[in-house]
């Protein structure tokens, strides 16, 4: 299909094009993908095996373990950034051909169906990330075995524990890695290495140390946030390792780091929340401030933030667009007025950026610290038309989406859940809520779980699973690049009826 390269890729609100220009140059979205491109042809490199002929061997001795790393953390590194663009443009015509796929079939006994109408849809040319190298404002670095055995060895994995060969490497080559992030990393294993306390590499044979994590805004502060196994050590024995901790940050060699926050917890999960072990602060400020829009985000180390703040703004500008349409008249802008049900809110940033244009918003978050964070977030600004619940989105929606009464204005849904999609009763409450005739999907996975429902959304009537309401058809999809150097974007799908 030739949409990537017809379309303009010139920022969503530049100058030369405004939003609806662009929508109408686009070509219809159409699953025949006639001309073969090095998109089509691009194959993830194999981390595991190189051929020679026809035989397969294994790669570690001819590629570097840091070539190895790139290639699954940043499998697009070798591209151009143009080609990159080009190749998750197809992959997202790709998912959005399935889509549509799987909804002609489903309404194959209704010919007539307004769904089935309205498949041709306009797929807009990705938006690219005004930052392509050291993007990344948080980062994850794990503990484990190096290239040279030490157990002590701060990095990313390669290889997996099926394998049975899991090496940890230092990530200093990565392109989407900021220096300081790549700072704290190096800061951090040599401090473990000087530590008396093991490494924590599997749960079950002990050790201590775990993963960091390091946050960075754009005005360069710093968060790190130390994961730490207590095992069998009393609360004053981890105490001594805590002092030593901060004492190397603050004082010691780590201060070259000139960390604001310095957050330590104690987990024996893989992935704790506050409320299930608290994030202690050892030193420096409790949160990290960003802007988007013109709008100031307070973010918890517990709480969700895009983790590139450049494209934040992008895909955040082109999602108020979507969910509140307004134009500009008389030098002003209108209101669309209604209500902005915004489900899976985090920090409030989509409610916040777009509470001007709606007269009132409700965000639902389940981590508290992020509800918390949306409720100050919107204190700090003046918004005063936005209101945050806490708890698990299936738990909260269905009870109260009924009384939402229908505005004249109406009423306008976004999601933009994790990975895992949204849980079955969410799509049911709101595909009954009749009074939603505009809903904005916000995907970082869209041929996950999060196409069960779009599928849920758009399917016909279907009793036993309690999809009573009439069904939705997407109407226009947004491709937003979040992550330069790997396969993934963001896809912003509205889908109306
Ligand atoms: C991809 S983030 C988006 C956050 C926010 N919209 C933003 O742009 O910053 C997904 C959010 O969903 C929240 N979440 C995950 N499962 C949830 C659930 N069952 N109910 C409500 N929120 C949930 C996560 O805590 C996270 O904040």
């Amino acid at each position: 299909m030739a949409l990537a390269a017809t379309c303009s890729r010139s920022g969503l609100f530049s100058k030369r094009k405004t939003f609806d220009s662009m929508s109408k140059t686009c070509l219809l979205f159409s699953s025949n993908h006639t001309n073969v491109t090095l998109a089509d042809r691009w194959k993830p490199p194999s981390n595991t095996w190189w051929r020679k002929g026809t035989k397969k061997y294994p790669r570690t001795d001819h590629v570097s373990w840091e070539e190895r790393l790139a290639d699954v953390v940043t499998p697009l590194w070798r591209l151009s950034y143009d080609e990159q663009l080009e190749l998750k443009q197809k992959h997202q015509e790709r998912i959005l051909s399935q889509l549509c796929g799987h909804l002609s079939g489903a309404f194959q006994s209704q010919p007539s169906s307004p769904v089935l109408n309205n498949l041709s849809f306009p797929v807009l040319p990705i938006l690219p990330s005004p930052v392509r190298d050291g993007y990344r404002n948080k980062s994850m670095f794990s503990v484990n075995r190096g290239i040279d055995g030490n157990p002590k060895t701060v990095g990313l994995y390669v290889g997996t524990g099926r394998e049975g060969k899991i090496v940890c490497v230092n990530a200093d080559h990565l392109l989407n890695m900021p220096e300081k992030h790549k700072l704290v990393a190096r800061c951090y294993q040599d401090f473990i290495r000087l530590s008396s306390l093991e490494p924590c590499l599997l749960f079950h044979t002990g050790g201590h140390w775990r993963e960091v994590t390091v946050r960075t805004n754009t005005e360069g502060h710093t968060m790190a946030v130390v994961y730490f196994h207590p095992q069998t050590l009393t609360p004053e024995e981890v105490a001594v390792h805590k002092a030593e901790l901060l004492d190397y940050f603050t004082c010691g060699p780590g201060s070259v780091c000139q960390l604001d926050s310095l957050y330590f917890q104690e987990s024996t999960m893989t992935r704790c929340t506050h409320e299930e072990s608290p994030y202690q602060l050892l030193y420096g400020q409790p949160h990290m401030y960003e802007e988007v829009l013109g709008f100031k985000f307070r973010i918890s180390a517990d709480a969700f933030f895009q983790v590139n703040q450049a494209a934040a703004e992008v895909l955040y500008g082109t999602v108020r667009h979507l969910c509140a349409p307004s134009t500009e008249e008389g030098g002003g802008r209108t209101k669309v007025g209604g209500t902005l049900l915004d489900v899976c809110c985090g920090t409030g940033v989509i409610g916040i950026t777009v509470s001007s244009r709606v007269d009132r918003v409700i965000g639902i978050e389940l981590i508290e610290q992020a509800v918390d964070d949306a409720r100050y977030n919107a204190a700090v600004n003046n918004v005063l038309n936005c209101e945050f619940m806490s708890g698990k989105a299936e738990v909260v929606l269905p009870g109260f989406i009924s009384q939402l009464s229908y505005t004249s204005r109406g009423l306008t849904a976004v999601v933009n859940p994790a990975r895992a999609g949204l849980h079955h009763r969410v799509v049911q409450a709101l595909r009954n809520q009749t009074s939603i005739r505009r809903l904005v999907y916000v995907s970082c996975k869209p041929d996950g779980e999060a196409m069960r429902n779009f599928i849920e959304l758009c399917c016909e009537p279907d009793q036993q699973k309690k999809l009573i309401g009439e069904a939705f058809s997407p109407s226009l999809a947004v491709p937003v690049d979040m992550f330069p150097h790997t396969p993934h974007c963001e896809l912003v799908l509205l889908f109306e009826r």
